[in-house]
């Protein structure tokens, strides 16, 4: 279990000094995943700095399984931070030095026997599925096996913590979702208490358990993931909502963008919001996933001639919500196929 409390980080002193992380708070359980998201210059990679005890916070504490780590003194804190492990953007890995050799460097460090080095890294590999890179050098292997030795060199002091300081970042969506995955694995088998700093909200979907957003050094939203995706009215679950393409809709129709509020929201809704409104409802686009069981995500919707309040009502009676005229807010439309990004999220343009 990891806790912040009133985590606070100074660059500079007197007038030039700049506040980068603002009293920030928040509580990690064990097997739970917490993202940290935010926009470039947010403060996430000095976040991740405080963490891992690289950088010493200027007040408040980081408390790990009821230790203060944050003010120990630096001989303690050689030994504390082993246990947070720390995954990085890129693998970071030593060229000159087998994968198995790279995921012993930390064992090395440490003193171990030779013998418990080999019974630990084979156990390691094996456990991020690389048994047969196990003698491969770095520019044999490819991006997301790198990173998998990265995690792999991460848990090799098994640590109680496993920060992710943006992991899949750089990877393709394919690798990203087997090194997620793996991610998740790991921390069922291990029990890790996972904080994963990312500015992909794709990826958030894919992992958290519960998310905080990071604006200038505060945390300006935090929640469950699961709430977040069903709280119309969080810019963070907005931003969190998958990004969405949709054709035009007829003339006489209008462009409404719904999404999902609720967990129960049926399988049939434009079926039967066509026939509550009794006119024809088409479905312009669409993007709805299954997150921890529920769906969760929105559609376009061309509906013609009803009154925006009788279709907001309908709306709300299947768990949904709805904004009129969406190619308007977004300023495109009449294309067959338009980007609606913003325009869905407007508050949140260019939001990580
Ligand atoms: N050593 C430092 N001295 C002064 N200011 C710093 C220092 N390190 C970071 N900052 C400032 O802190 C702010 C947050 O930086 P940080 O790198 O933590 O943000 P970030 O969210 O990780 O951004 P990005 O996603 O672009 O990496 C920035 O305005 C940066 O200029």
């Amino acid at each position: 279990m990891i806790s912040l409390n009133e985590l606070t980080k100074t660059y500079g002193r007197g007038a030039d000094s700049v506040t980068v992380l603002d009293r920030l708070n928040f509580e990690v359980g064990a097997g739970e995943i917490f993202a940290v998201t935010g926009p470039s210059g947010a403060g996430k990679s000095t976040l991740a700095q405080c963490i891992n005890l690289l950088e010493r916070p200027t007040s408040g504490s980081v408390v790990v399984n009821g230790e203060d780590l944050s003010s120990l003194p630096e001989k303690r804190l050689r030994a504390a931070r082993r246990r947070i492990g720390t995954v990085f953007q890129s693998a970071s890995l030593l060229s000159r030095r087998t994968a198995s050799e790279n995921i012993a460097l930390p064992l090395e460090y440490l003193g171990v026997t030779p013998g418990e080095i080999r019974a630990r890294v084979g156990e390691l590999i094996d456990r991020v599925g690389l048994g047969p890179k196990a003698h491969s050098y770095p520019f044999q292997l490819s991006g997301g096996q790198a990173q998998r030795v990265g995690i792999a060199r991460a848990l090799a002091l098994r640590p109680a913590i496993l920060l992710a300081d943006e992991a899949t970042s750089g990877l393709d969506p394919d690798t990203t979702s087997s090194v997620v995955e793996l991610l998740k694995q790991l921390r069922t088998d291990l029990d890790l208490t996972v904080v994963f700093i990312t500015h992909e909200m794709d990826t958030v979907r894919q992992i958290a358990d519960s998310v905080a957003r990071l604006e200038r050094g505060r945390i300006v939203e935090t929640g469950a993931l699961v709430d977040l995706l069903t709280d119309h009215g969080s810019p963070l679950g907005r931003a969190l909502q998958p990004r969405l393409r949709f054709a035009a809709a007829d003339d006489d129709a209008a462009t409404w963008y719904v999404t999902y509020d609720s967990a129960d929201v049926p399988g049939d809704w434009i079926q039967r919001v066509s026939v509550d409104l009794a006119v024809p409802v088409h479905l312009l686009g669409a993007s709805v996933e299954t997150v921890h069981g529920i769906n969760t995500g929105s559609a376009t919707l061309g509906i013609a001639a009803a009154s925006d309040d009788a279709v907001r009502a309908v709306l709300a009676k299947y768990g949904l919500s709805g904004t009129p005229d969406a190619s308007r807010e977004t300023g495109v439309g009449g294309a067959p196929v338009s980007p609606v990004r913003s325009g869905a999220v407007p508050a949140l343009e260019g939001a990580a």
